[in-house]
């Protein structure tokens, strides 16, 4: 049925049939069915869940609607600015690491712990509780739920969100201002980002050590994806049958990605180029088993590039921070490494690649639509289709061409070559 013949009762029995689909999915799998306990796991990644759990949550967003109707929705739609405040305070204040992994503490203990005054604490954990973050199983005593706990125990998580609901929230915040001032450029020079926080981001996070830091550890964690490292593994493989040298990899941030893939490829190099914070943070991060075959370089993107005879270009993450004209830059940048390398070398473009309208399901397509629109507030940058990945590929060398696309899943990966 359309969405728009869809009744609440013919929705319901859509979300019957579809959870029964999960739970088949769980017993087929011999996996634990989710519970409210701290001790549940988290939900499948693979495929085929992904495509279950969002057929389901589609139902029971449709029938939400319908139930609560536009009013309604609108209403808390904009009310969650206040359950963005409450959890950035509980994430400012440190809650979510003060409250024990196991048993309570009491509301006074965690005022004193937090530094902040106990009504205050009470009420942004009372919030919380409604959104099931934590727990008030006796009076006054708070311990963690299923939901809260992640954030205990994952870092990198716990700086995803707070790195979101601190600079990133601010910037969106002022994105009007910033648009109607400039409303035909669109460069990190004239981004929402800037507008509230006075540089561009990346001069933001060199002048600002400690954000860097938590922004360094959330990439890790945020794009931490199984199905990018088959992506990569797949070309990687092919690419490390007949050549055994150095991949390098452009705007690496801390290098995490080459140090996973170091591991996987015990016979090649990586060479990670960024600029200095990421660095400093990769030399944190890197563990013996592959100190001797991951690099770091300081590097920037828009000149020319200096490394000869890779097996592989990767830049990952890095263009959809920049817009169309930087990007060219980018791509002209790198056709020295390619010509000093060996026919054939590929260039490696891992990033979303924007489906056309309506083509993905609404839900992922709203996922990376929301990516997209970071972009936009953090560098008035863009997520790109493949169309437009083509078009400034060519417009910064003609002997570009892009041969494979894997597009299977949120983040996407071209294989580029210059032809020769
Ligand atoms: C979104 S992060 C992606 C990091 C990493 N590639 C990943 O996938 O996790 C963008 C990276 O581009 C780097 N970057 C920004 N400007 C750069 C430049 N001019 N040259 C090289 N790297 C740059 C940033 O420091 C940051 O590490």
């Amino acid at each position: 049925m359309n969405s728009q013949g869809a009744s609440v009762l013919s929705l319901a029995e859509d979300i019957f049939e579809q959870a029964k689909a999960i739970i088949n999915y769980y017993q087929a799998n011999n996996l634990a069915i989710p519970t409210f306990s701290l001790q549940s796991s988290d939900p499948p990644t693979t495929p085929e869940y992904q495509s279950l759990q969002n057929a389901l949550r589609t139902s029971i967003e449709d029938t939400q609607r319908l139930v609560e109707g536009p009013r309604k929705f609108l209403r808390s739609f904009a009310a969650q600015v206040y359950d963005l405040a409450s959890f950035r305070i509980a994430l400012d204040f440190e809650l979510f690491t003060i409250i024990p992994a196991e048993g309570e503490i009491s509301l006074k203990e965690l005022a004193d712990r937090a530094g902040l005054d106990l009504d205050r604490v009470s009420r942004v954990v009372r919030m919380l509780i409604t959104f099931r973050f934590f727990e008030e199983k006796t009076p006054g005593f708070i311990s963690h739920s299923s939901s809260s706990i992640v954030l205990l125990k994952d870092e990198e998580l716990r700086c995803t969100v707070h790195y979101t609901l601190d600079e990133l929230l601010k910037a969106a915040a002022d994105s009007n201002i910033s648009l109607k001032s400039t409303p035909f450029e669109a460069d990190n020079q004239n981004c929402p980002f800037k507008t509230r926080h006075g540089l561009g981001i990346f001069e933001w996070y060199n002048a600002n050590p400690y954000n860097a830091s938590r922004f360094a550890r959330a990439m890790a964690g945020a794009t931490r994806s199984k199905l990018f490292y088959g992506l990569i593994f797949k070309v990687l493989s092919y690419v490390a049958q007949w050549i055994v040298t150095s991949t390098n990899y452009v705007g690496g941030g801390s290098g995490h990605i080459s140090m996973t893939l170091a591991k996987l490829f015990p016979h090649l190099k990586f060479v990670v180029q960024d600029q200095d914070e990421m660095l400093i943070e990769g030399q944190k991060l890197i563990s013996d088993e592959v100190r001797d075959r991951v690099f770091f370089q300081r590097h920037t993107f828009f000149d020319q590039q200096p490394f000869k005879d890779a097996a592989a270009f990767l830049i990952r993450q890095c263009t959809h921070n920049w817009c169309d004209r930087d990007v060219v830059t980018i791509f002209k940048s790198m056709v020295p490494g390619l010509e000093s390398s060996k026919p054939g070398t590929p260039f490696l473009i891992n990033d979303i690649i924007m489906p056309e309208p309506g083509i993905w399901t609404r839900l992922a397509e709203r996922e990376v639509r929301q990516i997209d629109i970071v972009m936009l507030v953090g560098f008035r940058a863009k997520q790109r289709t493949r169309a437009e990945f083509l078009a400034l590929l060519t417009e910064a060398d003609p002997r570009y061409e892009i041969r494979n696309v894997y597009e299977t899943g949120p983040l996407g990966l071209l294989e580029v070559y210059l032809r020769q």
